[in-house]
């Protein structure tokens, strides 16, 4: 066994209001999702989003079914999306090979019954992935920058110009719930998802990285005239529940991964807030 996937349950904003930094970071930061040929993640009641990182760093890891599935395999009733954020390496799927290079995803439908991640030459190959319910299958389709659809977002003046690559979305693959991407930072550019927005439709997960030693993001969330904040550090990830925002303001540029499940698959499905009705 070597799969560790520990559950989180739901929250109402009225109880997240009155909580302290301790229980905001326990119910929604993931400290360390990267651990030496482990699968780590969490098992969130959101929308049953897995949010979790794969390190296979001198072995061979099989994707292997948990305690919270009661299911033969993994993706037995599920879809993964995964995002290399380390060196390149292979990926097996009932026996086809698929390389992964950094920054490039693989969409693997319901139904693949032996997943196997295999280590990088260097063995620093770490890959994070979101996993979510499915109904159907859909074919394991592989993306990278060509076949992404990008987005040139926000501007210099405002602290925000960002590059928005929608890697596993609805127009790119066929996903049952599950969509992906990737935003990076340009330099000087600290604010990601500013305008900031909910979706009540769909919860939302971030994960951060191309974070320099020593630098932080300040992540907020909560209710757009309620909100909170926490300071995360490179390689760590939030999970954000459908009524809160989700934005951050780095001391540096980085990247992040977000990947969303629930009702719709429309991106667009945004209800934008103003900064200045932020509270
Ligand atoms: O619902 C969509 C997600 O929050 C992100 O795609 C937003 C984002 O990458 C950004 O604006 O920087
Ligand atoms: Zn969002």
């Amino acid at each position: 066994m070597h799969t560790f996937i520990h559950t989180r349950y739901s929250n109402h904003p009225s109880d997240v209001k009155k909580y302290d930094t301790e229980q905001l970071r326990e119910h929604f930061v993931i400290e360390s999702l990267f651990s030496a040929d482990e699968i780590h993640g969490v098992y969130s009641l959101n929308d049953r989003l897995i949010v979790g990182g794969i390190f296979p760093q001198s072995k061979s890891l099989e994707l292997e079914t948990v305690d919270q599935l009661k299911s033969t395999s993994f993706l037995e009733r599920r879809e993964i999306g995964i995002i290399n954020v380390g060196a390149s390496c292979t990926i097996d799927v009932n026996g086809e090979s698929f390389t992964l290079n950094h920054k490039e995803a693989l969409y693997i439908g319901k139904g693949a019954e032996k997943v196997v991640f295999h280590p990088s030459e260097s063995g620093d190959a770490l890959l994070y992935f979101n996993s979510a319910p499915a109904h159907t299958s859909f074919p394991t389709t592989k993306v990278d920058k060509s076949n992404a659809e990008i987005v040139e977002l926000g501007s210099a003046e405002n602290s925000n110009a960002r590059t928005i690559y929608k890697l596993i979305v609805n127009s790119v693959v066929s996903t049952c719930q599950l969509q992906m991407g990737m935003t990076e930072l340009k330099t000087g550019s600290v604010w990601n998802t500013m305008p900031a927005h909910t979706h009540d439709r769909r919860m939302e997960a971030y994960f951060y990285f191309d974070l320099q030693a020593g630098q932080t993001v300040c992540h907020f969330m909560g209710e757009p005239q309620e909100t909170r904040h926490m300071w995360l550090t490179n390689h760590q990830a939030i999970i954000c529940p459908p009524w809160s925002i989700h934005s951050g303001a780095g001391t540096s540029n980085y990247t992040f991964i977000w990947g969303m499940a629930g009702e719709n698959l429309d991106y667009g499905d945004m209800d934008i807030v103003s900064p200045d009705q932020l509270r």
